[in-house]
């Protein structure tokens, strides 16, 4: 039996960093939101008891390193489960981008797994099994839009901003999201008002939520990567509504209702930026 599961990016448009914890992690409070740019996961039995991973992306982990494969292992003894299973991953997502694609592989997993062994999970469960893999893979258990806190696994849905155009471009180098964090000041960078965010998102204020955007990450990633300020100007230029970094970057993301704006953004970035998607917001 084989079993499919999409496992789709995410952006922060609003990442508050409140502290640092005795454990090392940060406090944070962020509304993230799904986008329509997928990984597609498949699970599949395989004689004996081993996890294997293929990865159509090749400088993508596969062992135990890899977010897919430890969420299996996790499921293997948490139930008692001795059976093997083959998990592919067709990636598209860009990796180590700030759009969780790894974290939305392990949540995808979770998901797959379940059904494939019948192990009839709550959500709840599934939560439980997220937070040990990654920060960011519990919110991509549920998808949608939510306020996540905690240090990013405590996940409360709230309602889907107003649909839009998502316009995407990576510059071509990856970063750590553990050096981005420890690289912060929380002094010096700038906190944005989460609470406004949501506010904005429940009166689906597509303007307000553009002048809203704010990332307290982008700040210490902008210095290493100077060609995000290029390609936030030039999304601005080309009538991006909003315009902002997601998570520890270095993807920024553009905004805008428009078809043709979405279009205009595309097409100037393709050749400026080696990774460049114009997708829609799911949010739900
Ligand atoms: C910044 C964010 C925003 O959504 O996304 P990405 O840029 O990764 O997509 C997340 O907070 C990233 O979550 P995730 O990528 O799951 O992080 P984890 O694997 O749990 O942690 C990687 C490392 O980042 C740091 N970390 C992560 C989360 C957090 N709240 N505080 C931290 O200090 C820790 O040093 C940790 O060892
Ligand atoms: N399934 C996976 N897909 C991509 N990267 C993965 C996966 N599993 C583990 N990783 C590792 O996680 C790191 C972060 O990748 P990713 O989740 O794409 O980025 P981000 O945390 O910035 O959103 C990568 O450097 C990679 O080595």
């Amino acid at each position: 039996m084989k079993v499919t599961e999409k496992a789709p990016a995410k952006i922060n448009l609003s990442l508050d960093v409140l502290n640092k914890r005795e454990d090392g992690f940060h406090e944070v409070k962020m509304v993230m939101t799904t986008i329509d740019l997928s990984d597609r996961i498949e699970c599949e039995e395989l004689p004996g008891d081993e996890i294997r991973i293929f990865s159509t992306a090749s400088f993508v982990p596969e062992d135990q390193r890899n977010f897919a494969y430890q969420a299996a292992d996790i499921i293997k003894s948490r139930y008692g489960i001795k059976r093997g299973v083959m998990i592919s991953i067709t990636k598209e997502i860009p990796v180590a981008a700030g759009l969780a694609g790894g974290s939305s592989d392990g949540a995808a997993t979770i998901r797959a797994l379940n059904r494939l062994w019948k192990l009839n999970m709550s959500q709840k469960e599934m939560l439980a099994v997220a937070s040990m893999v990654g920060s960011d893979v519990a919110f991509c258990v549920k998808g949608g839009t939510a306020l996540a806190t905690g240090r990013g696994e405590c996940v409360q849905p709230i309602p889907s901003p107003p649909p839009c155009w998502v316009v995407l471009a990576k510059p071509p180098v990856s970063v750590s999201t553990a050096e981005i964090y420890q690289g912060l000041c929380l002094e010096r960078a700038p906190h944005p008002d989460v609470d406004a965010m949501i506010q904005a998102i429940k009166k689906q204020d597509f303007n307000k939520i553009c002048r809203l955007l704010g990332n307290t990450l982008e700040s210490v990633t902008l210095d290493r990567v100077p060609e995000i300020s290029q390609i936030k100007s030039h999304m601005k230029r080309m009538g991006a509504d909003g315009v902002l970094m997601s998570g520890s970057g270095p993807t920024v993301f553009g905004l805008t209702q428009y078809e043709s704006r979405m279009q205009r953004l595309y097409n100037s970035l393709k050749g400026f930026c080696p990774h460049v998607y114009a997708v829609r917001l799911c949010g739900r």
